[in-house]
């Protein structure tokens, strides 16, 4: 389970994370939506470990990251570019990222997590340099299901892609949800949280403004309420 508590975070003076707490079980998918330099990234970051909050705790089961006992076992970090060995083709890559995680993997159990993300078995002894950014993230979701990643963060990882690769993308995180990993995903993409988040947080200038239950949600009450919070307009226009 992955959890902010009253997590704070300013740089020289400005407060970019003000007082954000969420939870997201195992099993659950929550989506952070908000607007340039909301915070969502720098969200991310503390529960990577790659900043330090000035107060406040961001906890994988429990376990504060932070702390010395904090741990990124099974945390699986997707950004927006996955930017892996060129050179190497996609089993190589996965066969190499899985020893720097100190796992040894048979090539037989990199090709069934590939299988699960639908990577064309003739693209999978290509070299990176000639895959497709869909393509590419396919091969960082087969490392989340070789390290059978527990908590799953996100970074907009469908800006950029088609209509088929994101709904291909979607079903994929939906089946690592599924299997009990805890999901949180920074997105600009309306059309993606609302089909894949259990839950949507919107945020402004480092503050949660609200968290969403998307499960009945339609979109367009989730875009208008994003625009009424956002910009105190709503997004459906009047008829003229
Ligand atoms: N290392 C840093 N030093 C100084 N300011 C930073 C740093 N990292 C982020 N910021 C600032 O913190 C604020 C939040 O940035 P963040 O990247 O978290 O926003 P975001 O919601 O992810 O935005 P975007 O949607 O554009 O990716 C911004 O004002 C940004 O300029």
């Amino acid at each position: 389970m992955l959890e902010a508590k009253n997590l704070n975070k300013s740089f020289s003076e400005k407060q970019v994370i003000n007082d954000l707490s969420f939870k997201v079980e195992q099993g659950e998918i929550m989506c952070l939506l908000g607007a340039n330099g909301a915070g969502k990234s720098t969200t991310l970051n503390i529960f990577l470990n790659f900043l330090q909050p000035d107060s406040g705790q961001a906890l994988i089961d429990g376990v504060n990251v932070h702390s010395s006992s904090g741990s990124k076992e099974k945390l699986v970090y997707l950004p927006e570019q996955v930017n892996l060995y060129q050179e190497f083709n996609a089993i190589d890559n996965l066969k190499y990222l899985a020893s720097l995680s100190g796992l040894t993997v048979s090539e037989a159990q990199i090709n069934a997590a590939l299988d699960e993300t639908g990577l064309e078995p003739g693209a999978r002894s290509q070299s990176l340099k000639n895959y497709s950014k869909g393509m590419r993230q396919k091969v960082g979701i087969a490392f989340a299901i070789i390290r059978e990643a527990k908590v799953l963060l996100l970074d907009e990882p469908t800006s950029g892609l088609d209509p088929s690769a994101t709904l291909e993308f979607i079903r994929i995180v939906e089946q690592l949800a599924k299997k009990g990993a805890a999901i949180l995903m920074v997105t600009h993409d309306f059309y993606c949280a609302h089909t894949l988040a259990d839950k949507i947080g919107i945020m402004d200038k480092g503050t949660l403004l609200t968290l969403l239950d998307n499960k009945q949600l339609p979109l367009n009450t989730l875009e208008n309420t994003y625009h009424e919070l956002i910009s105190g307009k709503s997004a459906i226009r009047e008829a003229s």
